[in-house]
């Protein structure tokens, strides 16, 4: 609850006035059966106004004098009813708004390390039906227990006024509806969880499914796919299931409950009625009352449930608020970067105990290139990694010769160019994809990338040229024109000082991939250079190549020095000579 009343800041005004809202709008409601009793005792019978006397010496005995007030009490009640829902719906909405920012935020901002052991759907999932489960809490509910507390109370007030007895027949049940609800809400929240849970999991698998809709169709998984989604499914199906049972279990128990109280007034009253007790006036209001209290009273059990949901709903989301951000540290440092790289020493494990790297070390010098060869699992890509500062690692990282764990994680990652094997890119326009990163540049900057990246002609012979909308992920080019266009948008960006090929040539060919390299070269000397390749012929020409293996660099020197040792770079060598 405390976390609930935490989402409310900076609207707690207006929540107040809708609670104001909805309390004028219950004493309307509350004033109906009075004026109902006043009308059949005093205007229909002779029985003493009381309370109500002015109305007499105001109105006389005129029975459409109380229709018109009840009219018009009818009026201003759904007046306020209709303020009520407006303002908490505003602030309700206010507040999923901030709440949806506040996540994507997060997200943006979260550690590597903690989005790589997230699932997409779960996350959506989160920021999606768990936002909209507080949303429609604060919206309807939140409003709806001032009004529950407030119907309650008063009620009770007047039935004590107009009959002290018949009062405790018409509350005798209340307790026990109460108590009843507690149970239910406590058994709930864990049934509303399991349901959320196998929700999120039905999420990813399509959400996974939908991404890798190729690999599917091209290993004809589609059964495979649909077997999985449909047990799934039946999980959710038999969770949300139970979850109902319980529910219609509560609801038609609640139900009977009610009924018993009621037939208790009806019974009581009407005998009272008959020995004088009580007028018919009264029994009357004392229905109408009863009615009033018993329905609040019920839909205390469902606000309990929908609190039990919207704490697991709020539980979820603040997991995700509360994950480690990558924040900048006081002693980080926006420094200078011109792209000399120095490993010494550098070792890393992953937070699982695997063991990456193991006393790396290097020199590159500003402008020169690094070629990295080995075999899968060897460390390749974890090296680009750290150098990104995605993981802290043991060892020395300088650029430029200052330590690589003093300068800011952004900035850093500012000045390097990744361009990944499997590059993500956008539905949208090839020149919007290739310009992706900044809005200024000119359409003449973007074709020099594209030129570049030995993917200019390729574009100039599809119909829409650069406006070409490519469907999701690009879906419509083939590898090496994802890859290529990849290129163009890294490249685009005078302000990246080193660029790492994450075998992001491996789907062009031989001779498209030496013309990009060259091309690079001539565009600008002074960028560092690393090129993470299977393939010798992309590697031969880097300034040093280092070989890895099992995390260790077992090679390390030129083309020609490696070719001449009797070693892994050679035996691949021999090999790819062979098949070409
Ligand atoms: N997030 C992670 N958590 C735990 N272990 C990981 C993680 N990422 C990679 N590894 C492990 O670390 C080792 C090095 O992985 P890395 O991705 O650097 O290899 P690689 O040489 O780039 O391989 P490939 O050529 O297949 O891309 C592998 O054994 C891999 O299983």
């Amino acid at each position: 609850m405390k976390n609930i009343f935490k989402y409310l800041k900076g609207y707690r005004s207006i929540f107040l006035m809708a609670v104001l809202s909805i309390v004028i709008a219950t004493v309307m409601q509350l004033a109906t059966p009075i004026l109902i009793k006043y009308a059949i005792d005093s205007i229909i019978g002779d029985e003493p106004a009381g309370n109500l006397q002015f109305l007499m010496d105001a109105f006389g005995k005129n029975l459409m004098s109380v229709v018109w007030m009840v009219i018009g009490i009818g009026l201003i009640r759904g007046v306020f009813l209709f303020l009520k829902g407006y303002l908490s719906n505003y602030a309700a909405e206010h507040i999923a708004e901030n709440i949806k920012n506040n996540l994507y935020r997060q997200i943006q901002y979260m550690s590597y390390e903690s989005h790589t052991k997230k699932e997409t759907g779960d996350m959506i999932q989160r920021c999606t039906s768990d936002v909209e489960t507080i949303r429609k809490f604060l919206g309807v509910q939140i409003v709806d227990l001032g009004r529950i507390i407030f119907m309650i109370l008063l009620s009770v007030v007047i039935m004590m006024r107009l009959n002290l007895k018949l009062t405790i027949y018409a509350i005798a049940l209340i307790p026990v509806l109460f108590a009843f609800s507690y149970i239910f809400f406590t058994k709930v929240q864990k049934r509303f969880k399991k349901s959320d849970e196998a929700e999120s999991v039905l999420t990813t698998v399509l959400q996974e499914n939908l991404s890798g809709v190729r690999v599917v169709r091209a290993f004809g998984r589609e059964k495979y796919e649909i077997d999985k989604f449909e047990k799934v499914n039946t999980e959710y199906c038999k969770v949300t299931y139970r979850l109902i049972e319980v529910l219609a279990v509560f609801w038609s128990s609640s139900d009977l409950l009610t009924l018993i109280q009621s037939g208790i007034v009806l019974v009581v009253g009407s005998t009272m009625v008959i020995s004088g007790e009580i007028s018919i006036g009264t029994m009357v209001a004392f229905i109408t009352y009863e009615s009033m209290l018993l329905w609040p009273v019920k839909q205390s059990g469902r606000m309990l449930s929908e609190l039990g949901k919207t704490t697991v709903s709020i539980t979820r989301v603040e997991e995700i608020l509360n994950e480690a951000v990558e924040e900048d540290q006081p002693h980080e440092v926006e420094a200078q970067v011109l792209g000399h790289i120095q490993f010494e020493n550098v070792s890393f494990s992953y937070p699982d105990g695997k063991v990456a790297l193991q006393n790396i070390s290097f020199d590159l010098p500003m402008g020169q290139t690094l070629g990295i060869l080995g075999s899968t699992g060897s460390g390749k890509s974890t090296l680009v990694h750290l150098l990104q500062r995605l993981y802290e690692y043991e060892g020395s990282i300088k650029i430029d010769g200052i330590e690589l764990k003093t300068i800011k994680k952004q900035w850093i990652r500012q000045k390097i160019g990744l361009i990944l094997q499997e590059p993500y890119l956008y539905a949208k326009t090839l020149k919007e994809n290739i310009g992706i990163i900044r809005n200024d540049f000119k359409d003449q900057d973007i074709y020099m990338a594209a030129q570049t990246a030995s993917i200019h002609e390729n574009i100039l012979t599809f119909r829409e040229g650069y406006e070409t909308v490519i469907g999701e992920k690009g879906v419509s080019l083939s590898g090496g024109q994802k890859q290529r266009i990849a290129i163009s948008r890294t490249i685009i960006d005078p302000d990246k000082r080193i660029l790492i090929f994450d075998d992001s040539l491996s789907a062009v060919d031989t001779e498209t991939d030496m013309r990009i390299r060259r091309a690079l070269n001539e565009r600008n000397k002074e960028i560092t250079t690393m090129i993470i390749s299977h393939r010798i012929s992309t590697l031969s020409e880097a300034d040093i190549i280092i070989v890895l293996d099992d995390g260790k660099i077992i090679q390390k020197g030129t083309h020609r020095q490696l070719v001449e040792d009797e070693g892994l770079y050679r035996r691949i060598w021999d090999l790819q000579k062979m098949v070409s």
